[in-house]
């Protein structure tokens, strides 16, 4: 009887150590996340969203040449995966020639990977194509770092199916998902789950028209990015 009571008191006292020890992994976790999402949500972050074709690409460029921000594209960085020729990366272009969404822990880690890298010397992370879930937004601001703005280009389905028609017919090296019938499909999940993440992130969303003149765009692009900056200015100021 002795035996058996001794027995279960050292039982007892293993399993209430493997809790005490399983506890302090998880804080020592979470106490790193947040010393990371620290380090980075002192550079400013802005996610850039619409849908295919809407310009994204032409404004990132004119962003990163005045600001010398670091351009993550999710869809580049998908890409690079594919073409790396691993057993993910065929998994990954399967779900993009067929215009769906590839899960997002991958993209995730891809993305805090890349911004893992720059941030030692970035002035500011441009997020090109991501969140395209409210569910990514969530991961992305809990796990990396909040967003401090975002700007959705606005494009009626008509013109961004014409615009990545004529770029696919002029592009020499053709991209696997620009043929129609995955284009109308990556349209429609974008038309999907956008209302969604509009209205989650409406506070610091700018919708821009983007069926205008390349310009005109950047015009109201640099006066959100200057109003961003300088809030955040004054903000760790105060701080
Ligand atoms: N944030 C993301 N989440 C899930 N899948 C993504 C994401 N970003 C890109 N992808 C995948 O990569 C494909 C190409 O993305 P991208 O180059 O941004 O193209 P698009 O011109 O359609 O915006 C998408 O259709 C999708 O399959």
């Amino acid at each position: 009887m002795k035996v058996i009571k001794f027995e279960f008191f050292f039982c007892n006292l293993f399993m209430c150590h493997q809790m005490a020890m399983k506890k302090e992994a998880q804080e020592k976790q979470k106490a790193e996340q947040r010393r990371r999402a620290q380090a980075v949500s002192d550079i400013p972050i802005i996610w850039i969203l619409g849908g295919p074709g809407c310009g994204k690409g032409t404004q990132c460029a004119k962003i990163v040449e005045k600001y010398g921000f670091t351009h993550l594209s999710s869809g580049d960085l998908l890409r690079d995966e594919v073409a790396s020729g691993s057993e993910k990366g065929r998994e990954l272009q399967k779900i993009m020639t067929s215009g769906g969404l590839v899960p997002n822990a991958e993209v995730l880690g891809l993305l805090n990977a890349a911004v893992i890298r720059a941030k030692g010397t970035s002035k500011g992370f441009l997020i090109d194509g991501y969140p395209r879930e409210k569910s990514q937004g969530i991961a992305f601001e809990a796990q990396i770092a909040p967003a401090d703005l975002a700007l959705y280009f606005d494009c009626s389905e008509e013109t961004m199916l014409k615009r990545i028609l004529a770029r696919a017919a002029a592009a020499t090296v053709k991209r696997a998902d620009d043929n129609e019938a995955t284009i109308r499909s990556r349209l429609h999940t974008f038309k999907c789950n956008t209302s969604d993440i509009l209205e989650l992130y409406n506070e610091k969303t700018l919708t821009i028209n983007a069926e205008r003149d390349v310009e005109i765009i950047f015009m109201e692009v640099v006066e959100a990015i200057d109003c961003m900056l300088q809030k955040k200015e004054r903000a760790a100021k105060v701080c």
